[in-house]
Formats: structure tokens, C-alpha cells, sequence
């Protein structure tokens, strides 16, 4: 009975590889059809390795290594990060067709991680999926906090910023024996722009703030920090099974502490708007979310935000909602303003051929004022175009992301649903066939031109284009604009002692934001008329 049992199994093994052996070609035949059929049409890829697809492709400065890539494989191509299809695309052309024509199918955002984790699950503006939700949060930032009348309102933040900026610069230079000063102009302009984000959002400035541990932490170094950690890549959005690496090398702890200390410090700046107002009696019933001043003075976005969660006849928004917003707003407006003027004072440090005709036409618009105000910006064209300069050779987020919610076909290729999309925008502007020497700093390219950066013209789109595109554009160059034009109106501006132009390091940062790696330093001589 055992012996039969034991042949029985034989023949049966015996059969089942036979039939695995005979059905190969068979197997084979239909997953080639199979897979012809789901890559047909397919934009081009570069071979990928198994799990990790294309990643080992990228380094630490992916909008250049995707430039190489694009060399290669065109303005349209697919790549795979781990088991991710992600499209990228890399000309004026393409950008318009994905971002222009296509620009619903593609107006949602990647859904990662370090976003949910930050973000309160992608409850802000910024990385929330495209939707009621998202397009509610929108009209809300856009028509309240960042309209026209409220930007316009901050006038006298930025101005006031401003002055307390020269006024340290002008004092540095005072306190040494040959009235110039080698000045720190990175930290000089970083704390220009989260006192003016602090201000204009919270209503105060932050310096320090008690951390978790009951420790000290600075404000900046906590929103440094916070920056970094948004450019980190978690493996596990990737390559799933790899998800315990970020618990491993400790950036999953360091998301969750700088996620706990901001949202600390949130809950007790509303806490604290929400006992001003009931002190002040500016409560339910008694405001109206669209004035711009309330009794006190000047509103913030926290008492805007505040006024409209109280509003019955608003879309709802809860103190979550609240919190993301503000998140977006520190996240999205300090560092990549900050970005724009250092890399202005170093190209500017690198051209002073562009310096002198810059502070030629400011100086000249000022006449014999003490400072440049906002009424004198209206004038200076050169310096306009000086800063679009800038956005088109350094524009800080280099890449766009974005997601396909539909399958559709692009420029002929077959995109599917889900398929991450990323717009280099850092390659974009530095196209030969948009831009004559695409690599010199040459300001006049813009002067007499109508290339805009409202996402109209693709050649040029630093603040990216169509409906996700950024909203704080006015915002933004309100603050670059005022601190450039009194930055080179006040003083004169030398590389330091021994350093000739090309000494300047341009190296780019890592991570989310690209600003410079080095801080700036400048010789500051005050300009006395
Ligand atoms: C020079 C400074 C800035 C640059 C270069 C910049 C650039 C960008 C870019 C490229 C995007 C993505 C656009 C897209 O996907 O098409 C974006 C989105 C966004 N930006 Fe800005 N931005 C700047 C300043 C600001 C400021 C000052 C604010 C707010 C006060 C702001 C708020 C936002 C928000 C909330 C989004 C997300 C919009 C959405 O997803 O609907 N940005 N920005």
C-alpha cells in the first residue's frame, strides 16, 4: 500500500513537471504579449534593476541627474521609482501639454509619507489630492490670506522687516574701524523672511520656543529643520518592504519630534488668538473675515482663519485644518523667498557689471530718500527682471510633483492612473531652445519682454502652472522686491578680502528647497549719496 502510494506520488511529480516544462513556452509567449500590451506606446525608460528600479539613478541632486537622464531618453520619459511609474518631463513643449492641456488629469499631488506625517494627513493646501476638500482650502487662502488687498495690507510688515535688516547690517559696519563689514547676508535674509512669515501669519515673531524636552529650541533652527526633513525620501513610499529602514536610521523619531514640537507650538498660538478675541469681543457674530484691520489693527492669518471656522455660512474647517494651513504658509513662503535673495546677492556679487546697473536705476528712482518704500518699486524694471533672472537659473523648488488620476494619453504615449509626474522646471529654464547662453546671468533677456512667471509661459515656470499652481506669487515678490532694492541702494557690495568673483561658491544645496550650500558673505561698504 506504501509502495503504491510512493509510485502514485512519482508519476503525479513526474506529470506536474512535464506539464510545467511543455507549458513554458506557452507561459512565456503570453507574458510577453501581456507586458507588450501594458508598455505599448510606452514613453521611453532607461533599463531598471528589480526593486529598485530607476532610483539608483538619482543623486542627491535629482532635477540634474534627471536632466542627464532627459539627455537620453527625451522630454517625455517614464521612469520607476521602486515599484512607482514616474513620468518626467523635461521641456517648454511637454510642460505644456502635461500641465496646460492635461492639467486636470494631473492636479493631484503624490500622496508620501513625510507629507502625511507633517501635514496632518495632508489636511493643508499643499499636498492635499485634488478634490471638494482641496479646491475649498484653496479658495479660502486665495481669496482671504493671500489676495491682493491682504498682501497689500502687510506693506508696512515687510517694510519695518526691512529696515530692522540694514539697521543690523548698518550697525556692523559702524562698530568697525574701516565702516564696512563682512556680513553674514544668508542669516541676514533668513530671519528677514520668517520674521515677515511669522508676523504676517501668527502676528508675532518667534525666536525660541520651549521644545518637547523643556529645552530652548530656536524658531529657526526648528523651521531649518522642519525644511530638511520635507526634502527626505521615505524608502517605504517606494519599495514597500523596506519601510523599516527609515525606523532603523531614525527618521521616522526625527518626523515625529519636529511634527510634535510644531504642532505645540500651533495649539498655543491659536489658543492664544482665540483669548485675545475673546477679550477684545471679536467673537461669532461680530466679524466679518474679510475686513482687513479689525479694531486692534492689523489681522493675522490665524485670526482670519479663525473668523472664517466661526462663520456658519463658510465651508467648515476644523482646528486640524487650521493648523495645516499655517504649516503651509511657514513651509511654503520663508525658506523659498529666502532662497531667491541670496541667490540674487551672490549672482549679483558674481556680475557686478548687473549690480552697477541695478543700483544705477534704484538710486536713481530714489533720489535722495533715506529708504526705498514700496511706492518706488513700481518703476524698477531692471530690478523685476534681475529677480526673474534668478528664478529662472535657481528656481528653489526645482521639481514639480504631481499625480495622474486617470489614464490618458500624453503626446501619444499611454499614461496610466496613479503614475507620478515630475516637471523639472530647474532644466526647463535652462533650455538652449528657449534661452540664448541658457548658463550666463543676463537679467536683460526680460527687459522688453512679456514672458511672465504666472505660469503662462512654459519656458518659464518657477512658480509652477495651471490649477496647482503656487498661490503666494505676489506675496513672494513683495519681499524679494523691497529687501533687494534697499539692500543695494544702501550699501556697496564687495567679495571679501582676497576672493575674486569665480571664488564664490554656487554649490546647491540638498533637499527640498534649493538654496546655497555655504552661507553668503558680502563686504558691506554703506553708500553715502
Ligand atoms: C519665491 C518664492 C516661491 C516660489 C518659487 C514658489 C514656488 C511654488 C511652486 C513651484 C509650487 C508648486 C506649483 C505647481 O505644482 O504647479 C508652489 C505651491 C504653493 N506655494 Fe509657492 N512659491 C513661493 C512662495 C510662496 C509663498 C510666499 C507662499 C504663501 C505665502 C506660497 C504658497 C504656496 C502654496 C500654498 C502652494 C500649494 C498650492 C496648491 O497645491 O494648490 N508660496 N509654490
Amino acid at each position: 500500500m506504501i509502495e503504491l502510494t510512493h509510485k502514485t506520488s512519482l508519476f503525479m511529480e513526474y506529470y506536474f513537471t512535464l506539464t510545467l516544462v511543455l507549458c513554458l513556452p506557452i507561459f512565456f509567449v503570453l507574458f510577453r504579449r501581456w507586458s507588450s500590451v501594458n508598455t505599448k506606446n510606452q514613453p521611453p525608460s532607461p533599463p531598471k534593476l528589480p526593486f529598485l528600479g530607476n532610483l539608483h539613478l538619482l543623486d542627491s541632486h535629482p532635477h540634474r541627474s534627471l536632466q542627464a537622464l532627459a539627455h537620453h531618453h527625451g522630454p517625455l520619459m517614464l521612469l520607476h521609482f521602486g515599484s512607482v511609474p514616474v513620468l518626467v518631463v523635461s521641456s517648454a513643449e511637454a510642460a505644456h501639454e502635461v500641465l496646460k492641456t492635461h492639467d486636470l488629469t494631473v492636479a493631484s499631488r503624490p500622496t508620501c509619507t513625510v507629507f502625511k506625517k507633517l501635514f496632518y494627513n495632508c489636511k493643508d493646501m499643499a499636498s492635499a489630492p485634488y478634490g471638494e476638500y482641496w479646491r475649498q482650502l484653496r479658495s479660502i487662502c486665495v481669496l482671504n490670506l493671500l489676495s491682493t488687498k491682504m498682501v497689500r495690507s502687510f506693506r508696512a510688515v515687510r517694510e519695518e522687516e526691512t529696515k530692522f535688516m540694514i539697521s543690523r547690517i548698518e550697525q556692523s559696519c559702524m562698530s568697525s574701524s574701516s565702516k564696512s563689514s563682512i556680513v553674514n547676508l544668508s542669516e541676514k535674509l533668513v530671519t528677514l523672511t520668517i520674521d515677515v512669515t511669522c508676523r504676517v501669519t501668527t502676528g508675532r515673531k518667534y525666536n525660541s520656543i520651549i521644545g518637547e524636552d523643556g529645552k530652548i529650541v530656536l524658531f529657526k533652527d526648528l523651521l531649518g529643520e522642519f525644511i530638511e526633513i520635507l526634502g527626505s525620501v521615505y524608502i517605504g513610499d517606494y519599495i514597500p518592504w523596506l519601510a523599516w529602514l527609515t525606523r532603523v536610521n531614525g527618521l521616522d523619531s526625527k518626523l515625529d519630534k519636529v511634527a510634535k514640537q510644531f504642532d505645540g507650538l500651533l495649539d498655543r498660538v491659536i489658543q492664544d488668538h482665540i483669548e485675545q478675541r475673546s477679550k477684545s469681543g471679536n467673537i461669532k457674530g461680530n466679524m466679518n473675515h474679510t475686513d482687513d484691520h479689525d479694531e486692534n489693527g492689523q489681522k493675522d492669518f490665524v485670526d482670519v482663519l479663525l473668523g472664517i471656522q466661526e462663520d456658519s455660512s463658510s465651508f467648515p474647517i476644523d482646528r486640524i485644518t487650521v493648523k495645516a494651513l499655517i504649516m503651509d504658509m511657514f513651509s511654503a513662503a520663508t525658506d523659498s523667498s529666502y532662497a531667491v535673495l541670496e541667490w540674487t546677492m551672490a549672482e549679483l556679487l558674481k556680475h557686478p557689471r548687473v549690480m552697477k546697473k541695478l543700483q544705477n536705476e534704484v538710486r536713481e528712482i530714489a533720489g535722495n530718500k533715506v529708504e526705498i518704500t514700496e511706492d518706488d518699486l513700481n518703476g524698477m524694471k531692471y530690478l523685476k527682471a534681475v529677480i526673474k533672472e534668478t528664478l529662472r537659473l535657481h528656481p528653489p523648488f526645482t521639481l514639480l510633483f504631481r499625480m495622474s488620476t486617470e489614464d490618458k494619453k500624453i503626446k501619444g504615449y499611454n499614461i496610466k492612473a496613479n503614475t507620478q509626474i515630475i516637471v523639472n522646471t530647474w532644466q526647463i529654464g535652462r533650455d538652449p531652445k528657449s534661452y540664448s547662453n541658457p548658463d550666463n546671468y543676463e537679467p536683460e533677456r526680460f527687459l522688453n519682454s512679456d514672458v511672465d512667471y504666472i505660469g503662462n509661459h512654459f519656458e518659464f515656470i518657477p512658480f509652477g502652472a495651471g490649477r496647482r499652481r503656487c498661490p503666494g506669487i505676489q506675496y513672494a515678490a513683495m519681499v524679494s522686491e523691497i529687501a533687494l532694492a534697499n539692500l543695494v541702494y544702501l550699501f556697496d557690495w564687495a567679495v571679501p578680502g582676497g576672493l575674486g568673483v569665480h571664488d564664490i561658491d554656487m554649490t546647491e544645496s540638498t533637499g527640498f528647497i534649493t538654496q546655497m550650500k555655504y552661507p553668503l558673505k558680502a563686504v558691506a561698504i554703506p553708500y553715502l549719496g
